[in-house]
């Protein structure tokens, strides 16, 4: 049904999950992987994280050679060199985006940060990343444990800066869904101009709650979902992007562009990977 919102899909089995515990891709496998990613319709792959995994660059280029649909995403921590290293990376890609995270959890800082450093930080680093991609993507780094009110200020600075994709992480997979429902009702009911940028989902496994709350939101108007194939990702993965379609197609109130006669495919490609 065409007519029901559209929700995107944003991969990143290539980055994520590659964290999973022993799980390594070669190259030639990352392109077939994204080929496959491609072909059932992703609408963004996220290959790597060339600041801190500096072969990541070249897997991004070789990827951005032969896929042509979906966007292209790096992700980057929010210095300059990252930015620069994401940008260099995705020269070669048709739609690229720079996934930027930021940390907004001030309370987990070892050192005492300055409210506005982080914001000007925000600013800055968006400004200079949106010049050499297609999007850029924000990432509030673990939004689900930060001071509300800071991470609504860190928010409307990053949209304001030029972020065409806000996402907020539950990076440590330990929000409730109740919790994860209210901090988004929150951020909508403050935030007007949330509604004028892609709200994006990020949620970890590590108390069963990833599809949960990756799918709680859409009511509430976040249109874009962060999973892996087979539900891969750091400690215990990312939500599942073949439970996160199946759960869509069934609810029947959104629409994606998925073909999920291709997940069986996918699913089995990465097992013989890691296991074949
Ligand atoms: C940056 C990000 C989306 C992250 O994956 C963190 C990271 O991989 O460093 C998360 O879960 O918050």
């Amino acid at each position: 049904m065409i007519d029901n919102p559209s929700i995107l899909i944003f991969d990143t089995t290539l980055r994520d999950g590659e964290l999973t515990p022993g799980v390594h891709f070669t190259r030639e496998n990352k392109v077939k992987i994204a080929q496959q990613l491609e072909e059932m319709g992703v609408d963004t792959i996220e290959v790597g994280y060339p600041g801190r995994y500096p072969k990541d660059i070249d897997d991004i280029i070789a990827v951005s050679q032969v896929i042509k649909n979906s966007t292209i995403c790096a992700l980057a921590g929010s210095q300059e060199a990252e930015i620069q290293q994401a940008a260099k990376a995705l020269e070669k890609a048709d739609k690229s985006c720079i996934n930027i995270y930021t940390l907004v959890n001030l309370n987990s800082s070892s050192k005492i940060v300055d409210k506005n450093s982080v914001l000007s930080t925000i600013h800055q680093q968006i400004s200079q990343a949106k010049n050499s991609c297609s999007q850029v993507q924000w990432t509030a780094f673990d939004a689900t444990r930060s001071p509300i009110n800071f991470l609504a200020e860190a928010v409307q600075m990053a949209i304001e800066s030029g972020a065409k994709i806000i996402s907020i992480p539950d990076s440590l997979g330990v929000a409730e869904p109740e919790d994860f429902y209210h901090l988004l009702e929150n951020l909508y009911q403050n935030i007007p101009r949330l509604q004028q940028v892609t709200v994006s989902v990020h949620c970890h496994d590590d108390f069963g709650k990833a599809v949960e709350n990756s799918l709680l939101g859409l009511d509430l108007g976040v249109r874009q979902i962060e999973c892996a194939v087979n539900g891969l990702g750091a400690r215990k993965g990312n939500a599942n992007l073949g439970e996160i379609i199946d759960k869509i197609k069934y609810h029947q109130s959104y629409y994606t562009s998925i073909n999920s006669h291709f997940i069986p495919k996918i699913s089995e490609l990465i097992n013989n990977i890691m296991y074949g």
